[in-house]
């Protein structure tokens, strides 16, 4: 489903401060995987999301998704693809909105519809019902601003808002390193149910060596540029914090 073929970026290029931050990288990802990403700092790993997402291009090399060659392809062109969740709550909503019409805006984001979603009933009350699989009880404060609810809640609904558009593909950059342990576990656990439930594919990058143990269904350690361990399968399964720490030497 994702294709990256000797996929290769420098920043500053010819300047005392050139970096390699992605080093001719290929890389095979199948519809329905679960892809977590370690890595020490600068390893790579954020310019890879933005490598896929559109919002840096590469020097070279191929990036393909269903079969379209996406390489050149700005940001907006590929969101009917790909949705991003990023550290930092803020990000992802409108904290003046509403909840209801953050969603609003979540679905015009992909679908042509408009009006049709804006003034609908069945919208609302299909957001409601989703709302409500999240059991934070934010189903009744729809109409309230987004941005008077906690960094956690506000995550889920991001998480919530961009599966319910058309995207295959979910990128995860450090989702949860915003949050207190028990609201980052609660947001991973509903990310992984969503992931599941939508068969999305999904990348998320973590420094967080529990959680990338305990979820995804291959893992991929990045060292400078490049990907040094890709796991998968019953190995992937088998893998406990200690062994992924012990990577990092
Ligand atoms: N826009 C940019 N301009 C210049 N250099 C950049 C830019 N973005 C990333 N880099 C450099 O590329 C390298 C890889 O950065 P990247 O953010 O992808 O690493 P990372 O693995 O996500 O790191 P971290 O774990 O610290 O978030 C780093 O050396 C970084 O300084």
């Amino acid at each position: 489903m994702i294709q990256l073929s000797n996929v290769h970026k420098t920043f500053n290029t010819g300047k005392p401060n050139q970096v390699v931050a992605i080093n001719n990288i290929n890389l095979q990802i199948n519809a329905g995987e679960f892809i977590v990403i370690v890595g020490a700092n600068g390893s790579g790993k954020t310019t890879l999301l933005n490598l896929l997402a559109g919002n840096i291009l590469p020097d070279s090399g191929l990036i393909s998704i269903d079969d379209n060659n996406v390489t050149r392809l700005p940001e907006y062109s590929r969101s009917k693809w790909i949705a991003r969740i990023f550290q930092n709550p803020l990000l992802g909503t409108a904290a003046d909105l509403s909840i209801i019409d953050n969603f609003r805006l979540a679905a015009l984001r992909t679908q042509n519809k408009g009006l049709s979603i804006g003034k609908n009933d069945k919208f609302k009350s299909l957001v409601k019902e989703r709302i409500a699989t999240l059991n934070m009880g934010l189903e009744d404060k729809i109409e309230q601003p987004i941005g008077t609810l906690s960094g956690g809640q506000r995550q889920a609904l991001t998480l919530l808002m961009s599966v319910m558009d058309t995207c295959k593909i979910l990128l995860l950059d450090e989702p949860t390193a915003a949050l207190d342990p028990r609201s980052a576990e609660q947001v991973l656990r509903i990310a992984d149910d969503l992931i599941r439930q939508y068969q999305l594919t999904a990348i998320m990058v973590t420094h967080n060596l529990k959680d990338a143990g305990k979820y995804g269904s291959r893992i991929i350690q990045m060292g400078e540029g490049e990907i040094l361990k890709d796991v998968s399968g019953s190995e992937k399964q088998n893998l406990k914090q200690n062994d992924i720490y012990d990577w990092f030497g």
